[in-house]
């Protein structure tokens, strides 16, 4: 597999507050990097840097050897998906998948035949002719995730993208959003405060704690790591099932 995504030394402060401290990480292609991080920790920074909508104090960025940097958003091959998806409401949902086709001039027949089949695959069809309005949240995300797919981004940026949905949504999206990105070996970097959700989605694992990155070799070290706070939750369980067990 071959490197994709290289970042070096970035930094950001905002005022005299530093938000990104000497950034380091890489990614290769069909990598899912699930960043585990608090709320305020610059995960969204990370990603709007990265994404071109935020500029960087220092550090390189670059995308299959080609420095990002002079490089505007619209031409990073990028899709920034937020936990609210941005939909066209007056469109259908199969036109808002079209859109990034048609606004290619992709010709008529291979926008139907793309868009039918990707929506199967999203387990969309029979909402195909509704508006976004009709939809649930989590159809409304399929969607979304639909609008981003086609036009086969480089590089998907994801900020807790099943964040507002119920528990058992989210499962079933974390599922679907697994088994896209091999069927299409979509490469992404994955920001969630969950930590189950960050060892479910992710081929690898790293830890964002105010501006600083830990990335993690294995699966074990992840969960070792006091901070994602695994070793302890596995040890509450552990106890309450012997304490029901020995009464
Ligand atoms: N444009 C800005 N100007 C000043 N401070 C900012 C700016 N953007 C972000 N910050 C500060 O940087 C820190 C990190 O912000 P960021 O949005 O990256 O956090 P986050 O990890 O995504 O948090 P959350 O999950 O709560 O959205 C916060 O303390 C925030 O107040």
């Amino acid at each position: 597999m071959s490197m994709l995504l290289t970042v070096a030394g970035l930094s950001r402060q905002f005022g005299s507050q530093p938000v990104l401290r000497d950034i380091s990480l890489e990614l290769r292609e069909g990598e899912v990097l699930a960043v585990l991080g608090r709320s305020g920790c610059g995960k969204t920074t990370l990603l709007k840097i990265l994404a071109g909508l935020e500029t960087p104090d220092t550090g390189t960025l670059t995308l299959h050897g080609q420095d990002l940097r002079p490089v505007p958003p619209n031409e990073r091959q990028m899709v920034y998906l937020y936990q609210e998806p941005l939909l066209f409401p007056h469109l259908t949902v199969f036109e808002n998948v079209a859109f990034g086709l048609r606004i290619r001039n992709v010709k008529e027949p291979e926008i139907n035949t793309q868009v039918t089949a990707l929506l199967a695959e999203l387990e969309l069809s029979e909402h195909a002719q509704k508006a976004p309005h009709q939809l649930s949240g989590g159809q409304r995300q399929r969607v979304s995730f639909g609008r981003a797919l086609i036009i086969r981004p480089r590089l998907l940026l994801l900020d807790e993208p099943f964040g507002n949905l119920d528990a058992q949504t989210r499962t079933a999206m974390q599922e679907l959003f697994i088994r896209v990105s091999r069927q299409h070996q979509i490469t992404s970097l994955f920001v969630t405060h969950d930590s189950r959700e960050a060892l479910t989605v992710g081929t690898r694992l790293a830890y964002l704690d105010r501006g600083v990155l830990t990335s993690f070799a294995t699966v074990a070290d992840f969960i070792q790591d006091p901070r994602t706070n695994i070793a302890a939750e596995l040890s509450f369980w552990d106890t309450i099932q012997r304490t029901a067990f020995s009464a």
